[in-house]
């Protein structure tokens, strides 16, 4: 029996739940506000509260790691949990650990985090290329054949980013361009949607000058806190917008911990993103 691909997962969720992803993000300055102490304990109401909130809505959600691995072992238990909860209330699970590093460990990142039985098992993965775009090959490897798919960071939404993702090869494209080339091989002949995504964040103006027809998602961080809107978002990805997953973290969170303010917040969110989309 062939295992339905993550990009065919991802349109039919993005169609059916419309393409907001919430970030679980969270923040010690949220924990806070919402009431909660800065433990373990707080840290799981948080998650169960946002789940609780938003599992059978939104598309996607997007945990950042780094929150819950602040708490060691019995944060990652959480974030374990986290995972779980939000699968089996029908979202699906990008996990935001930006993971990269030589093949060779890079095949033990991908293991944690898209071999079907590991505890960590995410619908997709957040990677870092900048040991170079064949160091992924693990993962996205992996990825295939669990029905996975991964992000890849390619035009982040930072303002630092640039120093980076702007550098120009000696073949005249630059870095983030690169990325985005291998991630529309990656996709070549997949449909509805290829597995394999870009990072390129909303915040980023006019990218006209890029390619973004990757056949794959386009994961758009960078609303709410950041600054941008959704409105912004057709003049940044252009025909490519039908295809972006929008994420919003603290600009839904802060409206915790009531479950109704989470979830009014993140239905603005989403009706703005399906006005803006509309009207591309
Ligand atoms: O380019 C990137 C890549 C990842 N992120 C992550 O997304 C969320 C954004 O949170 P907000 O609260 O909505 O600003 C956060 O987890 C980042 O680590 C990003 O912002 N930009």
């Amino acid at each position: 029996m062939s295992i339905e691909s993550f990009g065919s997962r991802l349109r039919r969720a993005m169609d059916s739940r419309g393409p907001l992803c919430v970030g679980i993000d969270p923040h010690a300055s949220l924990l806070d506000s919402w009431g909660l102490p800065d433990t373990v304990e707080g840290l799981e109401r948080f998650s169960r509260t946002v789940v609780e909130a938003l599992g059978e809505t939104v598309a996607v959600f997007k945990p950042q790691a780094a929150f819950f691995e602040r708490f060691g072992s019995k944060g990652v238990a959480v974030l374990e949990t986290t995972v779980a909860e939000a699968r089996a209330a029908g979202a699906l699970v990008c996990m935001d650990a930006k993971r990269g590093d030589i093949g060779s460990t890079m095949a033990a990142y991908a293991e944690a985090f898209l071999r079907k039985d590991s505890p960590l098992f995410s619908d997709a993965l957040t990677v870092s290329p900048y040991l170079g775009y064949g160091s992924l090959k693990p993962a996205v490897d992996l990825a295939r054949e669990n029905g996975a798919g991964l992000f890849v960071l390619a035009l982040t939404s930072n303002p630092e980013g640039g120093e980076v993702q702007h550098a120009v090869r000696a073949d005249g494209r630059n870095v983030g361009a690169t990325m985005l080339g291998h991630l529309a091989a990656e996709n070549a002949g997949e449909s509805p949607l290829g597995s394999f995504g870009a990072v390129v964040g909303a915040t980023l103006g006019d990218l006209s000058s890029y390619d973004l027809d990757i056949n794959g998602p386009l994961l758009a961080p960078g609303i709410g806190a950041q600054g941008a809107t959704p409105a912004d978002l057709p003049s940044v990805f252009g025909a490519a917008v039908r295809n972006v997953v929008p994420n919003v973290s603290r600009g839904v969170l802060r409206h915790g911990p009531s479950v109704e303010a989470l979830r009014s917040s993140a239905a603005r969110f989403a009706d703005e993103v399906r006005s803006a989309v509309a009207g591309a």
